[in-house]
Order: C-alpha cells, then sequence, then structure tokens
C-alpha cells in the first residue's frame, strides 16, 4: 500500500520536523526577553508606517478641502507625520538589531555545541561520514539557520502583522472598497502559489550546482600537486568550466523568476490602484467617499502587495532552513560509539607503569567481517615493540584498540591491568601518545602546536622539549622561532620537520605508552637519522609500540611482532625471527631485495 505508506512517512517526518523545531527554540529561550522586544518595535514600526498615510487623509479630508485655512492643525499634523517616520526608521533599526544580536548569538551557540558534539564521536562515526559535509554542516546549515531569524522570522511577524493592520484600516476607511480589493485575494494566492513551486525548484537547482562547484574546486585544490604532476590542468580546467556553466545558467534562471514573480506583483499592484481609483473616483464622484478617503485606500492597496511578497519568497528560505535544521539535528543525535563508563576510575597517571595486554582481543569495522582475530599480546613497562606485517595485516587496527578509536568486540585492552574501557577517555588519551605517519599541525605558532593550544604548558617547557628531541636548531632558522605562524596543516614544513615537531609534543604530554605509526617512512636518510634519535630519546622509559614497513626501522627493538590477517604469525628479536626462517625471515630478505615475497 504505497499511498498508505507514504501517509505514514509524512507523518513521521512532520512528527521530526516538529520536534526538531522543539529544539532549536530551546536554543532561544534565553532569549524571549529579546524576541519580545523584537516584537513590539515590529509593533510600534508598523503603526507609525501605517498612520502616514492616515495622516495624510485626515490632512486633506479635515484641512486642506474644506478650505478652513487652520494653518496650525497642517502644521501639527505635518509634525505628527515626520515623527512617525522617524518612529519608523528607530523602531526598524532596533528590531533589525535586536533580531540580529538575538540571532547570531543563537547560531553561534548552535555552531560551538555542534563542534564540541562532532569532536566527541568516535571513529566509526568519520569513517562514514565525509568531513566535506561536516563542513556544510557547520557553516552553511548553521549559517541558513540565521536567514531563518534574521529574515523568516522577521517577515512573518513584521508582514503578517503590516498586511493584518491594512486589512482591518481599509475596512475602517471603506468596506465597500475592501471588499472589492479582497476579490483580487484568490489571484494573489493563485500567482504566489504557482511561483512558489517554481521558485523553489529553480533555488535548489542553483544550490546544488552551487555545492557541486564548490566540492569540485576543493577537491582539486587539495590534490593540485597531482594534478600537475600529471599534467591534467587543461582537464580540469574543462571540467571546472563545465560545472561553472552549469551554476552560472541555474544562477540566471532563479534571478529571472524571481524578477518575473517581483515584476508580476507590481504589476498586480498597479492594477489593483486603476481598479481602485476608478471604483473610488466614482465613489467620489457620488460623494460616497471623501477625496482623502480614496488617496489612503490607494496608498495602503500599494503597502498591501509588499508583504505578500515578502512573506512568498520567504517560503524558500524556510524550506532550506527546514532542510538544514533536520541535518543538524541528525548529526546532534548520533551518539558516540565509544563512550566513558557510568563510574570510570579515576587513576593518578604518575602512578601508572605502561603495561599493556591485548587479552584475545577480537575486532571488526563492520558487522560479520573480523580484522583482528583472537589477538593476544602482553607488553612490558618499558619494552619497545615493533609491529610488522604486509599492507591490510591489521597493524594500525591494533594500535585503534590501545587508543580506544574503537571497541574491542570480544575480550579486553588493559593498560596495568585496568581495562581502558573503564578509564575516562580524556585520562587514557594523556596516557597514550600517538604520533602518525603524517603528523597533523594546525595553523598557529610552533609553540601553540607543540603544547596544543593548552595554554597551562609554558613556553619554557615547549623550547626545552624541542631541545630535547633536537628540534630547536630547526626552528631557530625559521623567520620568527618559536613564533612562527604555520599555515594550515604545517604546509611549508618538510616531513620530517613536522615528525620533530611531533615529537617534541611528546615530551610535553609525557605520554607512559608510546605509539609511532610509519614515523620514518618517507624521510631521507640524514632526517631519518635524526628522527631515530629523537624516537630513542623520547621512547626512553616508555612503553613503545612502532609500526613500520620498513623493517630497519625495528630492528632495535625488544621484541617485534609479526603480523598476518590479523594475527600474530611470529614474535621475538630481530635475531631470533631470523633463525626461525619464517615469515619475517621472508619479509626482511624482501625488504634487502633479495627474494619476492610469496615466492617459494
Ligand atoms: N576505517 C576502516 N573501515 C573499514 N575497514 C577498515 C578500516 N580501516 C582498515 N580497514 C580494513 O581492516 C583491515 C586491516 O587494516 P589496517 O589498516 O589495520 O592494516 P595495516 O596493517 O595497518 O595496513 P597498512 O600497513 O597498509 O596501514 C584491512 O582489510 C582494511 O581494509
Amino acid at each position: 500500500m504505497p499511498s498508505r505508506r507514504r501517509g505514514a512517512s509524512t507523518m513521521k517526518d512532520s512528527k521530526r520536523s516538529s520536534s526538531v523545531f522543539r529544539s532549536l527554540f530551546s536554543y532561544t529561550r534565553p532569549h524571549l526577553w529579546t524576541f519580545l522586544l523584537v516584537f513590539c518595535c515590529t509593533l510600534l514600526a508598523i503603526a507609525a508606517d501605517l498612520a502616514q498615510p492616515y495622516l495624510v487623509k485626515i490632512a486633506i479630508d479635515d484641512n486642506i478641502r474644506i478650505g478652513k485655512n487652520d494653518y496650525h492643525s497642517l502644521l501639527m499634523i505635518c509634525i505628527v507625520y515626520l515623527a512617525m517616520s522617524i518612529g519608523s526608521f528607530v523602531f526598524t533599526y532596533l528590531q533589525n538589531n535586536l533580531l540580529q544580536f538575538a540571532g547570531q548569538s543563537i547560531i553561534a551557540r548552535i555552531r560551538k555545541d555542534l563542534f564540541t558534539h562532532i569532536s566527541k564521536l568516535s571513529m566509526s562515526f568519520f569513517d562514514r561520514m565525509p568531513s566535506g559535509s561536516l563542513i556544510t554542516n557547520v557553516s552553511s546549515d548553521t549559517e541558513t539557520l540565521n536567514q531563518f531569524f534574521s529574515q523568516v522570522l522577521l517577515s512573518v511577524v513584521r508582514d503578517g502583522l503590516t498586511l493584518i493592520s491594512i486589512i482591518v484600516i481599509m475596512f475602517q476607511l471603506d468596506v465597500r472598497l475592501t471588499l472589492y480589493c479582497l476579490i483580487l485575494l484568490p489571484i494573489i494566492a493563485l500567482i504566489a502559489i504557482s511561483f512558489r513551486s517554481y521558485m523553489r525548484k529553480t533555488y535548489q537547482n542553483s544550490r546544488t550546482a552551487l555545492s557541486r562547484l564548490i566540492a569540485f574546486a576543493a577537491e582539486n585544490l587539495a590534490g593540485m600537486s597531482l594534478i600537475q604532476s600529471f599534467h591534467q590542468e587543461k582537464e580540469q580546467q574543462n571540467r571546472f568550466t563545465d560545472r561553472n556553466q552549469v551554476y552560472f545558467r541555474a544562477n540566471l534562471r532563479e534571478i529571472r523568476t524571481n524578477v518575473f514573480f517581483n515584476r508580476s506583483f507590481d504589476m498586480l499592484s498597479s492594477l489593483s490602484v486603476a481598479f481602485v481609483a476608478w471604483l473610488g473616483g466614482i465613489a467620489v464622484f457620488d460623494k460616497a467617499i471623501e477625496f482623502g478617503v480614496l488617496y489612503a485606500f490607494i496608498t495602503y492597496i500599494r503597502q498591501f502587495f509588499q508583504p505578500i511578497s515578502t512573506i512568498t519568497q520567504q517560503w524558500n528560505t524556510l524550506q532550506s532552513t527546514i532542510v538544514s535544521v533536520n541535518r543538524i539535528w541528525n548529526l546532534f543525535s548520533v551518539q558516540p560509539e565509544v563512550e566513558d563508563a557510568e563510574e570510570p576510575r579515576n587513576v593518578e597517571l604518575s602512578r601508572m607503569r605502561g603495561k599493556v595486554d591485548f587479552n584475545r582481543i577480537q575486532f571488526g569495522y563492520a558487522e560479520g567481517s573480523t580484522v583482528l582475530h583472537d589477538l593476544d599480546l602482553h607488553i612490558e613497562p618499558g619494552e619497545m615493540i615493533g609491529i610488522v606485517g604486509t599492507t591490510g595485516a591489521g597493524k594500525s587496527s591494533l594500535i585503534s584498540m590501545l587508543c580506544r578509536f574503537y571497541d574491542v568486540r570480544k575480550g579486553s585492552v588493559t593498560i596495568d591491568g585496568i581495562d581502558i574501557r573503564e578509564l575516562p577517555q580524556q585520562r587514557l588519551h594523556r596516557l597514550v601518545g600517538l604520533v602518525q605517519q603524517e603528523p597533523y599541525l594546525y595553523s598557529g605558532s610552533i609553540v601553540d602546536n607543540v603544547r596544543m593550544f593548552d595554554e597551562t604548558i609554558s613556553r619554557e617547557q615547549v623550547i626545552r622539549a624541542c631541545k630535547f628531541v633536537g628540534a630547536d636548531a630547526l626552528i631557530g632558522r625559521m623567520k620568527d622561532g618559536y613564533d612562527t605562524q604555520l599555515s594550515e596543516r604545517g604546509s611549508g614544513l618538510s616531513a620530517g620537520e613536522k615528525q620533530l615537531i611531533s615529537f617534541a609534543r611528546i615530551i610535553v604530554f609525557q605520554p607512559k605508552i608510546l605509539i609511532l605509526d610509519e614515523a620514518t617512512a618517507n624521510l631521507d636518510s640524514y632526517t631519518e637519522q635524526l628522527i631515530q634519535r629523537a624516537l630513542h630519546v623520547v621512547s626512553e622509559n616508555r612503553t613503545t609500540l612502532v609500526i613500520a614497513h620498513r623493517l630497519s626501522t625495528v630492528m632495535q627493538a625488544d621484541r617485534i611482532i609479526v603480523m598476518s590477517g590479523g594475527r600474530i604469525v611470529e614474535q621475538g628479536t630481530h635475531s631470533q625471527l631470523l633463525e626461525q626462517q619464517g615469515y619475517y625471515e621472508q619479509l626482511y630478505r624482501h625488504s634487502r631485495g633479495l627474494v619476492e615475497l610469496g615466492a617459494g
């Protein structure tokens, strides 16, 4: 029964939308007084606006036409008219500013909460969610919400009230003429409704074309080095031009539709003025109404179309607000898969020794697939473990278990006998330090990058750490030394330089357990020596796990773990493993170019 199903899903959608909007309004609660003030300002601004034609009507009918030559009253009316204009200006100014203040404060709060929420989510979430889409959530979706407060809400209140007030005043001026004018209402509604859906389509088309264009540009900028090295500039320019053209055309169509809609309303407005002038003119000839009434009527009928046109146009913004709010609340409703225990164990970090045990763990990223099989590994405090294995063997997955980026499916990971699920994650991450293959540097100074923006760590501590790992000389050569500002992702620094800075981070944060993921891959031999020395320094008195493709990196390790297909297949020192003449020995010989892996 498709129709019944559609009905049910529509009900579900509308229930969801209403609950989403309820959550949105919970953000508005602290600003209720501001909104009340905005409402009062709006009322006063509308009153001041609408009083003006009425004042002219009084001037015409009660002063000018009768020929009383009552200069005093006329002057008073002019002064009140002027006061109304100033009042309208002041109240509209206040209304706009207050509303913008409340709207921007709400959006800033939502943006902050959203960022905080996202940063607490588990790695499995980031595996599923492309970062481009998250950027859209944090930036443009919240901006659309802002439009809701600054445009839609304002329009509904201001234009809705204006419309009602105009109708009331028109009825008060002349019932018959008002009723004639209201005949136009169905025509207006028909035009508004038919334009509304067309405008929505053109709006959506142009938004889609724009986001495709942005996504394409972002992807290309990120991969520019690859494009240039493959001489693909021309091809990419052509592809960009195609997308640019699509957006250009979609945008023009949207603008054309808007202009056509606005002009149609203007025409309708002129038509109704002609209509009122004709009917009202006859009524004035017949002395059924006064001339001033006709003047006020014509002015009001002109003002009548403006709010309808604005409200109709806000419909699009309201639609995109609903989409954005839904997207934002979808994100808010995602719960982290890895969570702190209800009553986490509070351990003294300085007392931890760094004994690590993987107790028969099993893990897989997706249901039905297993990446780590019943893996058992016990590491003594201060021991240096090298982890080797071919691509996809499960090395990084094993490390992710210790960092608790994911939770094990079976078994447990313990540090000094404590299950890491019982530790607060914040403590765990102070206990376990990770240096990735491509260390991530943020835009900011070197000092801030080393202390990860933690102001409790002093500049002196940072400098000491950099000296300790041998990064001091390199930083000294930079333009502003430790205050050198790094750009996004630390571009401008070599891989080795980034690596040294990330080692300094480790020294500053003093984790008891250190993980190095391919830290010395892709380095020239001089930098590698530098890094090896730094590695030696930082791993002292720390339990260290080093993942390496190049066996030379881990030959000095206390123990080498050889992984294959998510299992530990061999372990021992370099010489013990060579003696065994097993898988490690094959890897070793392969790495020295003696045999092909798997041959024989
Ligand atoms: N985020 C993920 N989502 C789904 N599957 C993943 C994810 N990360 C890794 N895998 C899969 O898990 C298996 C083990 O991958 P893992 O990255 O742990 O291997 P690795 O030994 O570290 O490999 P490499 O040396 O290439 O980094 C692979 O089959 C891989 O495709």
